[in-house]
């Protein structure tokens, strides 16, 4: 990565009342103890990690927390999607009482979002609230799950449909780490940077356009510019719903689709990212359809998540049916009514529950396979 180092540390804030935080951007900031060491509770510290991240960045975060006379502690549970499961929170919540921590301790999330809402949802359920921190090491986390408070876990049956809101004490993300995350997890990232350009803001989209091979060979200045804008959107739509009464649900661009993929092909196995790229495809031929958006915007949102190696085809194993079924336990659904975030224009987003399911079924069973 190019000359990020010599950009300072930015700070936004998520406007939640007393339960505002900041989100620190930097390169290296996982060094910073003056970044990190305010936000703790009290002297307890549970870090939380994986077996792939925890070689690369544990050190270094043990570090940053030496001298300041703490109890740390750490988890280091198995990569993947598929341990995004009670049974990993068990383990957290296991090790805090092992090491006979009380309401005074903080979690540390340390990895991408599955680390994240894990813990997140053990800090949230652990002696009934504990406070936590989140450290995002993917692209994805670092736009998108680090920020907001949705924690949880997968239940076999949908994704996330476990979980609690609960809002970390800071987030602080370190552009360093995308130096070891693989090309296939930086596309998965690309798809959400992408998500807040169709729902959000066109001239992001538009800038993205011209920027996705920079941000691709991870480009200091590009990379930067897609986290800051990114994280300012969500955090502009966590401060004015922050339970998803409302205006919350249009980040679920793409997702009611996407999830369904992730758990009929099995947890892991299309990455989040790449099922919400195949999901904001099928969401954009659904706008089109309604006579929202033209084949050349079709074309266009196609081309940009081509540009960023996501799929716009869906599994070739996956029925019309199969979508459907699973779609139909979508948290957004309101009595048996299927809820779809659709696009009005490229930029603008909206939620719609008047979807025709016969026109939605031959939108399913003609969309491309691969
Ligand atoms: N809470 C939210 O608002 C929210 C938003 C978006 C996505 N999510 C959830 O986030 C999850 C996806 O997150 P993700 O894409 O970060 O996946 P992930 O957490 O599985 O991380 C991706 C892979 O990269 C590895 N990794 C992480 N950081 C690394 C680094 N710096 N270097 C090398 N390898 C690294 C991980 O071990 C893993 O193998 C999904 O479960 C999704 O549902 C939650
Ligand atoms: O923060 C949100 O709100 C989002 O919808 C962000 C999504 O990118 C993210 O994947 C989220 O976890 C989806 O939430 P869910 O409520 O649909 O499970
Ligand atoms: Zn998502």
């Amino acid at each position: 990565m190019s000359s990020v180092s010599s950009l300072p540390v930015e700070s936004l804030n998520v406007s939640l009342g007393d339960r505002s935080y900041p989100i620190h951007v930097g390169a290296g900031i996982l060094s910073s103890r003056e970044h990190l060491l305010p936000y703790l509770a009290g002297r307890q510290v549970m870090i939380v990690t994986n077996e792939v991240i925890a070689p690369h960045y544990l050190a270094a975060l043990k570090e940053t927390l030496a001298g300041a006379e703490l109890e740390i502690r750490e988890v280091i549970l198995p990569d993947g999607e598929a341990t995004k499961s009670l049974a990993s929170v068990e383990r957290i919540w296991d090790a805090l009482l092992a090491a006979g921590f009380n309401r005074r301790c903080t979690l540390i999330a340390l990895g991408g979002g599955v680390i994240g809402d894990m813990t997140g949802y053990a800090a949230a359920s652990y002696q009934r609230g504990v406070a936590f921190i989140q450290i995002p090491t993917t692209l994805l986390a670092q736009v998108d799950s680090s920020v907001g408070g949705k924690t949880g876990v997968n239940h076999p049956r949908g994704k996330n449909m476990i979980g609690a809101f609960w809002q970390p004490r800071a987030v602080i993300v370190d552009t360093d780490t995308l130096r070891t995350l693989p090309a296939r997890e930086l596309s998965a990232g690309l798809a959400e940077v992408i998500k807040y350009g169709l729902i959000w803001d066109l001239s992001f989209l538009e800038w993205l356009e011209g920027e996705l091979a920079a941000l691709r060979a991870l480009e200091g200045a590009a990379i930067r510019h897609a986290i800051r804008r990114s994280c300012e959107i969500k955090a502009e739509v966590v401060a004015e719903d922050e339970t998803e009464q409302g205006v919350r649900a249009l980040l679920n661009l793409g997702h009611t689709f996407g999830h369904a993929i992730e758990a009929h092909q099995g947890y892991g196995n299309w990455l989040h990212g790449e099922a919400v790229g195949a999901g904001m495809m099928m969401a954009t031929r659904l706008s089109a359809e309604r006579g929202w958006l033209s084949e050349a915007d079709v074309e266009r949102v196609a081309e940009i998540l081509k540009a960023a190696d996501l799929p716009v085809t869906a599994p070739a194993n996956m029925s019309a049916d199969d979508f459907l079924d699973r779609m139909r336990l979508d948290k957004k659904n309101v009595d048996s009514r299927l809820r779809l975030i659709l696009l009005e224009t490229l930029g603008r987003a909206c939620i719609r529950d008047d979807t025709d399911t016969d026109r939605l079924g031959r939108l399913l069973t003609d969309f491309p396979r691969a």
